[in-house]
């Protein structure tokens, strides 16, 4: 039997679908918690849907339910992030070294940080040795929480005017104080390797137009579909989410890709269901026996999911990975345009 799972999305709430019972959306929803119990708000995962034959309309909740195994087999393919971005560093990293060995330059990527959150520090660190890895030079500014946007604009444009800086991340979230969107209409589009920059999301919308840089999450997660041989043009592409950093340049990138994509968020009146699971989410989770004192886990549960669904990513070692990886593609990119290198 196929065994599929049903993870229909609502108020941004994670699903637990029980286990051994024919599960629908409500039923489902009503064991929906965080580990400790609160419900968690979600940042998109990514998802592809089909409606398999063999599931049962539930006509009280205007949604379907699957047939739901109840041993622990596993049926989920399990996509190995971690291993793909290794793959993507090495030959970044063979390409930083052809760049040194031919004009005796090497890219930049300056990363500006304000405050000291924990997660947010250990994406930088994460981000700096991998460029370490692969030859990227990297820098960091560390400001304070409570710095004015005058101090912050001042660090941008001090690394926008440095020529060996060739990407410039301002890691989000930034404190309430500070508007994100003001300060990424400063960042030029030229060194915005994140892809946020207004220019660069709406060439990315348009036909016929190319953005200078991909969002990084967006593009690692489609790199990882096509580099495990999934198809996307014809196929039905359910997005989760329509955040300016995942959510809209997801779904724009599927499009690009020929997918036909749907986007759910919280208005969403009828659950989705989801048999292929991309899971985008990065929410920190206390675990004292852990080294930072944290680990960071999905948005989908993925205990339950792996079980049932086709193919699932985990967290970590999943989307995180490949994020990282094409931030060192896009700052790749953004050397050798400068230096007309090719
Ligand atoms: N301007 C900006 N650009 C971003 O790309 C950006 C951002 N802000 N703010 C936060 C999110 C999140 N993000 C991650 C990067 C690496 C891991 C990562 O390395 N994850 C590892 C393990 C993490 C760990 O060591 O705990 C993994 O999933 O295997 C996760 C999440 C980038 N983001």
């Amino acid at each position: 039997m196929i065994l599929r799972v049903a993870l229909p999305w609502r108020n941004g709430l994670r699903f637990r679908v029980p286990s051994g019972s024919r599960g629908c959306c409500r039923s489902a929803h009503n064991t929906l918690r965080n580990d400790d119990g609160r419900p968690i708000v979600i940042s998109p995962p990514l998802v592809s849907l089909d409606i398999p034959d063999d599931w049962a309309p539930c006509p009280a909740h205007s949604c379907f339910s699957s047939p739901i195994s109840s041993s622990n087999e596993q049926t989920a393919t399990v996509i190995d992030g971690k291993f793909i971005a290794d793959e993507i560093k090495t030959r970044i990293g063979s390409e930083v070294r052809r760049m040194k060995e031919g004009i005796g330059m090497v890219p930049g990527l300056a990363v500006i940080v304000v405050g000291y959150r924990r997660d947010s520090q250990t994406y930088v660190r994460n981000k700096m040795m991998a460029c370490a890895e692969v030859g990227i030079k990297s820098m960091v500014a560390q400001l304070p929480e409570d710095c004015t946007k005058d101090q912050l604009l001042g660090a941008l444009s001090s690394f926008d005017a440095d020529p060996s800086v060739h990407g410039i991340l301002v890691q989000l979230p930034l404190p309430q104080h500070l508007d994100e969107g003001k300060v990424l209409d400063v960042l030029r589009p030229e060194k915005d390797v994140d892809g946020f920059h207004p220019l660069n999301m709406g060439n990315l919308a348009m036909r016929g137009r190319e953005p200078l840089f991909i969002p990084c999450t967006p593009k690692g997660c489609i790199e990882m579909l096509l580099r495990s041989g999934v198809e996307i043009a014809g196929r039905k592409a359910t997005v989760i989410g329509r955040s300016n950093i995942v959510g809209l340049p997801t779904s724009l990138l599927l499009q690009r890709h020929h997918a036909t994509v749907s986007i759910v968020h919280a208005f969403t009146k009828n659950p989705e269901l989801i048999t292929f699971v991309i899971d985008v989410g990065t929410n920190p989770v206390e675990d004292p026996s852990s080294e930072h004192g944290y680990r960071l886990t999905g948005d989908v549960c993925y205990e339950e999911a792996v079980r049932v669904a086709s193919a699932i990513t985990p967290v970590p070692g999943g989307v995180g990975p490949m994020t990282i990886a094409m931030l060192l593609s896009n700052t790749l990119d953004s050397a050798k345009r400068v230096y007309a290198f090719t």
